[in-house]
């Protein structure tokens, strides 16, 4: 039963509006109805979620570290993850890596924020002052810093200028880990009522991606993709698992952002319906 039919009020649900996020969410409002679901830029929804503007949202992971302490809670089986590349994270830069001094951050990302200054560091030595943020809306050219992180739509075509190197980081973090890295994940606040929302995510994600090419033919063309490249980046580049190397992933990323003071230290990985999620280990105890 929804949380509309049982009477209560509606659940806010907040999903990122980039295309790589689609899959994920496709045909909710069908799915779950009574759900009010609304759009935005990671960032945004990580703030919203925090404020208790939004009940659930699909939050950038870092954002899921530092709200741990508030009661969040994790949908479990879903994300927006990469094995790398992922094609649309990507830092350009307009000096060697190991001369980055400063560092323009996507206005719309959180996660991948830290995940540039963790690789810069560890792969490069470098831990450049980030200045200002670069806007949505505002193109990579007019920003004076040394490389600039783009994520998302406006990072599927590279910027209109030659730069000295650029970096796929989800492809940089493979390389650094051996693991996938996680982009985002589906949070609850602490004290929602979920109900079955949940089960009805997981069966979004199937619908979405049995109609990914719906959803490439709808979307693909604002962005210039056409649509066998669209279907490609959604199943090839982007995933949507939550499995045991994303959850391993997680927990390293977590590690070290902490050690960089972009997250909290030791946080745990909290899901809801952690009892069902350990059904598999219950089952096989005797
Ligand atoms: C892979 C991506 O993942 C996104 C990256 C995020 C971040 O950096 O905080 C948040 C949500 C994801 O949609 C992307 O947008 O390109």
């Amino acid at each position: 039963m929804s949380q509309a039919e049982a009477g209560r009020s509606p659940l806010r649900v907040g999903a990122v509006r980039y295309l790589n996020a689609k899959p994920l969410y496709f045909g909710l409002e069908a799915i779950a109805p009574g759900v009010l679901l609304e759009m935005d830029l990671p960032s945004r929804l990580a703030d919203r979620l925090a404020s208790g503007g939004l009940d659930v949202a699909l939050i950038p992971s870092v954002e899921y570290l530092r709200g741990a302490h508030l009661g969040y809670r994790i949908i479990p089986g879903l994300a927006i993850a990469s094995a790398g590349p992922v094609r649309s994270v990507k830092l350009y830069s307009r000096v060697p890596f190991g001369r980055v001094g400063r560092l323009a951050l996507d206005e719309g990302s959180r996660t991948s924020q830290a995940l540039a200054l963790v690789w810069l560091l560890e792969a490069h030595g470098v831990r450049p002052e980030v200045v200002e943020p670069l806007p949505m809306g505002v193109p990579v050219q007019e920003s004076t810093a040394d490389a600039v992180l783009l994520i998302g739509d406006r990072a599927m075509r590279d910027p209109d200028e030659p730069f000295h190197a650029v970096v796929d980081l989800a492809e940089a973090w493979r390389g650094l880990t051996g693991l996938p890295f996680v982009f985002a994940l589906w949070v609850a606040r602490a004290g929602v009522e979920l109900g079955d929302l949940p089960e009805r995510l997981v069966r979004c994600r199937a619908e979405g991606l049995a109609n990914v090419g719906a959803i490439a033919e709808r979307d693909g063309p604002g962005l210039g993709l056409d649509r066998d490249d669209c279907i490609g980046y959604l199943t090839r580049n982007i995933s949507y698992d939550l499995g045991e190397a994303e959850e391993q992933a997680l927990r390293l990323f977590a590690r070290k952002a902490a050690a960089l003071g972009l997250a909290p230290e030791d946080v745990d990985l909290a899901f809801v319906n952690a009892q069902s999620r350990r059904l598999p280990d219950l089952a096989s105890r005797r």
